[in-house]
């Protein structure tokens, strides 16, 4: 296939370029910028030499389109939003890295995002790619909303009690950390170094933009799923997402049961790693890779249930399970290109 990549000089960007330059049944054609556009990709990431002497190109859609059988646009939300609607309809697919794809309801993205809703029709095309949990065969999509790196890491945690109602969904509580690469490339006054080193900070409390997108896909799971509480801390990290979530449990609950469900549940799922019990993953255990490890734990003083989840925000958080998406769209094994270990220490 040959792929075009919009946004390569972000971090979201850089890291398809290192998944799918060495990709076995992938070219990258074309890689975009909107400010660097003449420089080479090696000039924003110079531990990228696999691809020197590829210039970044201008954001010309129907150019693009032409020439690939599938664009990733690693771009911001409101700016997906713009671009995607014009490369599908010049013809080509598309999987988009943002949030502006992923939720049903515009008015629910307009007001989290605060920003203009999408065309209305593109998006109702957009096929959810939470890549576990996939009930549409990709094969024929054109667009895939690669989920958000927080999702992710909830959603693969709770999906085999939800999706099996065995447990009341408006007791949740996901507590989530991450790495301050999640952030992008360019510093902020919250993500600089002075701000971030040595400190952990709680940040969009009440008001993340991930919240309606875990609802929407718990909703969609279960008839009972309302609201969950969501809190996001900023961890002085470079990569790595933990969510600690907790609910309470339905009678005769043990972590024996939980961890041989959720072995059954991800029995064919490669990426999706279930500890023995007793055993809780760290972030820096799926550094670099694509999979996302889930430890389990039951508390009969409580009787709350404690699921522990970790992915590399960058890697199932976006890049890797956007690759996962591109192999399931052309029909390849969801692993290739992504079978390899994380890197440790
Ligand atoms: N970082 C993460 O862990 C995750 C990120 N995401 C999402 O993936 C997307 C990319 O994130 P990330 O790579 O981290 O972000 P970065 O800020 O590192 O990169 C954003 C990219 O978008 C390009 N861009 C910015 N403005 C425009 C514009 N107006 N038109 C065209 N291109 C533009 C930038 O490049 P240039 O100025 O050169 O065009 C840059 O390449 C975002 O939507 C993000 O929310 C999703 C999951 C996890
Ligand atoms: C540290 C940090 O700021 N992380 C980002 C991660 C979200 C992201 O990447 O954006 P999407 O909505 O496109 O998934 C955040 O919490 O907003």
């Amino acid at each position: 296939m040959n792929v075009a990549i919009i946004g390569a000089t972000g971090y979201g960007g850089a890291e398809l370029i290192r998944l799918l330059q060495q990709h076995p049944d992938v070219t990258i054609q074309s890689c975009h910028s909107s400010s660097q556009h003449g420089s080479e990709t090696v000039d924003s990431y110079p531990h990228l030499q696999a691809v020197a002497g590829m210039e970044l190109k201008p954001i010309v859609t129907e150019e693009i389109a032409r020439d690939a059988d599938l664009v990733f646009t690693a771009t911001p939300s409101g700016v997906s939003s713009e671009l995607v609607p014009e490369l599908i309809k010049a013809g080509t697919r598309v999987i988009d890295l943002s949030g502006d794809f992923r939720l049903n309801d515009t008015e629910q993205y307009e007001a989290w995002y605060n920003k203009k809703a999408p065309n209305a029709a593109v998006l109702d095309n957009a096929v959810y790619g939470l890549t576990e949990w996939l009930d549409t065969d990709l094969t024929k999509a054109q667009l895939v909303a690669n989920p958000g790196c927080y999702p992710t890491a909830a959603l693969l945690g709770l999906a085999p009690l939800v999706k099996r109602q065995l447990i009341d969904p408006n007791t949740i509580i996901i507590d989530a950390k991450t790495g301050v690469s999640g952030a992008g490339r360019n510093a902020t006054t919250v993500t600089h170094f002075t701000e971030m080193n040595d400190n952990l900070k709680i940040y969009k409390v009440h008001e993340h933009q991930h919240t309606p997108e875990i609802e929407q896909v718990l909703s969609d799971w279960s008839s009972h799923a309302g609201a969950v509480t969501f809190s996001t801390h900023l961890v002085p990290m470079t990569r790595g997402i933990m969510t600690t979530i907790y609910t309470d449990a339905p009678e005769g609950m043990t972590t024996e049961k939980l961890v041989a469900l959720y072995k059954e549940s991800y029995k064919d799922c490669y990426f999706v790693r279930i500890r023995e019990q007793g055993t809780y993953p760290s972030t820096k255990e799926v550094y670099g890779s694509n999979f996302c490890d889930v430890s389990l734990a039951y508390d009969e003083r409580t009787n709350r249930i404690m699921i522990v989840s970790v992915i590399d925000n960058l890697v199932k958080g976006a890049a890797g399970q956007a690759v996962q998406n591109m192999n399931r769209m052309f029909g390849l094994d969801e692993k290739t290109g992504l079978a390899f270990a994380p890197v440790y220490p």
